[in-house]
């Protein structure tokens, strides 16, 4: 009975805590130099569309790599509904991000010479997880990817082209599809805007938080751009030594 009771609070406080938390962190290249991010607070609730704005080289990108799992911070915490990452091998940190984390690089990332629908369908090549949930989207993952590309104005005749002869934008719409396949509860973007003129800017932004929206997914957007942060749900700055990202 004791035990039960004790797993019925685990379970209410890991529905109580945020989406992903981070908390203390401090974050340097190297041992023994200076931070180069020092967060004392960043939590992301579930659903929730946060823009962080910086300067160039104010640590947007680290921000997101510390997100991801991709890095480790030196300090402080990094939680995943209230459970910490800290001591996850290498390998179970690439599996929390195939599961759980749809990411769209500034560089896209694209696999130049692979098709359209291949690149957007690398997203459940590592996560059993996100291939699940995208059966539940579409009646095969292919037709899952196939919805997502029409959505975000990618019509069929291009799904067997390579990714690599689209336009910016197009190939932009691409890495969205991919970081949003297989419903990620954590969609992270990364200046993907920088080489579209304003118009398309405002056109793919719309289309991401639409997206975002309809997955359920959070979405944290880094841009130096703050003239993109309409719509957000909260803004966050990284500019000041240790940023406070409270609500
Ligand atoms: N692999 C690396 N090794 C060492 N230093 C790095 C590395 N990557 C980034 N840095 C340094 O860390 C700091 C933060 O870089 P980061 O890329 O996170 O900034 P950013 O805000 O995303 O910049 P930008 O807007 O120009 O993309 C910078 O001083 C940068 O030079």
């Amino acid at each position: 009975m004791a035990m039960q009771a004790m797993q019925a609070t685990e379970v209410q406080q890991a529905d109580a805590a945020p989406l992903m938390a981070l908390d203390g962190i401090r974050f340097a290249w190297r041992r023994g130099a200076t931070p180069v991010l020092a967060l004392d607070r960043f939590h992301i609730d579930a659903g929730e569309r946060i823009f962080v704005s910086g300067a160039s080289g104010s640590g947007k990108s680290t921000l997101l790599a510390l997100l991801a799992g991709i890095h480790q911070p030196q300090a402080g915490t990094v939680r995943w509904r209230g459970a910490s990452l800290a001591g996850y091998s290498g390998a179970r940190r690439d599996r929390f991000r195939a599961d759980h984390i749809g990411i769209v690089f500034q560089q896209l990332n694209l696999v130049p010479y692979l098709n359209v629908l291949d690149n957007v369908l690398l997203a459940c090549t590592f996560s059993a997880a996100r291939t699940r949930r995208a059966r539940e989207q579409g009646a095969s993952v292919a037709e899952a990817a196939g919805m997502l590309l029409g959505r975000l104005d990618l019509p069929a005749p291009l799904w067997k082209q390579p990714a690599g002869r689209l336009s910016i934008g197009q190939q932009q719409r691409v890495a969205a599809a991919r970081a949003l396949l297989g419903r990620p509860e954590l969609v992270l973007a990364d200046e993907p805007t920088s080489a579209l003129d304003a118009a398309r800017q405002a056109g793919f932004m719309d289309l991401l938080q639409r997206e975002c929206h309809a997955a359920g997914a959070s979405l944290v957007f880094v841009s130096h751009d703050a003239r993109l942060a309409e719509g957000f749900d909260r803004r966050v700055s990284i500019d000041s030594p240790t940023a406070e990202a409270t609500p």
